[in-house]
């Protein structure tokens, strides 16, 4: 069975989402996609969808110890309520631990937790729509925890071997594809499986040079910007990435993990955000 999306066309933008993941699949500007949607993405509801933007919570990847799984946590495969949109937002979506309590790494959640996540468009000064994204983490519980959180953005590029990304140079970035701890040098330019944590929360711009066209994300509310492309052979065993796909991609995500998780106090709320736009390559 087919999930259905929701869809929002207003002439130049067409966003499609899931309430599975409350999973933001696609924005296309003027026929162009902005994010990357994979075309062999399930989207039966089995599996987290491959491209768009995915939410990671409570756990990144493998989570703080290495040890939580499903990989990036339990939200992304879980089926969100819609809420009232309010103002601009286009969507709005509600999640609690209730929801969540017989999914697989439920005994993993480090707490009771109430997500809202809204999905908006507004115009920009040159007449470019800007989307923006915003979770909000509220701990309703009488006990601090601490999440780790990311927006996993799949940013749609013409060759991920022509880009480079700007605003990391000097960051310090733990590099997961040889672990080692290292210092970014100048724009960042992906040659092979690219699997960084950079300590530094952007604005970060993807010039793309094949697709000729820049992508600049604003984070907002998290420390660390994580960059991921799989590159040629762990795409290959990947099922829902096909041949050749893995170029048309680079993940620039925003993201709280490890020491740089999210705390959350008693009755507090956390928001975690980010902003995308569109501006000509190379300036
Ligand atoms: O395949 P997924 O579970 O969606 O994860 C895809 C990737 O997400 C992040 O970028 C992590 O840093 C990577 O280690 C991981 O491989």
């Amino acid at each position: 069975m087919s999930l259905t999306p929701r869809v929002h066309d207003d002439g130049r933008s067409r966003l499609m989402a899931y309430d599975h993941g409350a999973h933001l699949a696609t924005w296309e500007l003027d026929g162009e996609p902005v994010l990357w949607l994979s075309e062999a993405a399930v989207l039966d509801g089995s599996h987290a969808i491959r491209g768009g933007v995915p939410i990671c919570f409570p756990w990144f990847a493998d989570g703080p110890d290495g040890e939580h799984s499903p990989s990036h946590g339990v939200v992304r495969t879980a089926v969100w309520r819609p809420a009232t949109a309010q103002g601009e937002e286009i969507w709005a979506w509600e999640l609690s631990h209730t929801d969540v309590v017989s999914a697989p790494g439920a005994d993993q959640i480090p707490g009771p937790f109430h997500l809202r996540y809204a999905v908006r468009l507004s115009p920009s000064g040159a007449g470019r729509p800007v989307l923006h994204l915003e979770l909000q983490a509220h701990n309703p519980g009488p006990s601090t925890y601490e999440v780790e959180v990311a927006l996993h953005t799949y940013v749609a590029v013409g060759d991920v071997e022509q880009v480079q990304i700007e605003g990391l140079d000097t960051a310090d970035y733990l590099d997961k594809v040889t672990g080692s701890r290292r210092r970014q040098e100048g724009p960042v330019r992906l040659t092979g499986e690219t699997d960084r944590v950079y300590e530094r929360s952007g604005p970060v711009r993807v010039q793309d040079h094949a697709g000729g066209r820049a992508v600049e994300l604003s984070p907002r509310g998290a420390a660390q910007t994580v960059v991921w492309n799989p590159w040629a052979e762990q795409a290959a065993t990947t099922s829902d990435l096909t041949d050749e796909s893995w170029r048309r991609f680079v993940c620039v995500e925003t993201a709280a993990t490890k020491e740089q998780a999210l705390t959350v106090t008693p009755g507090q709320t956390r928001t975690l955000g980010c902003s995308l736009s569109t501006h000509p390559v190379g300036r």
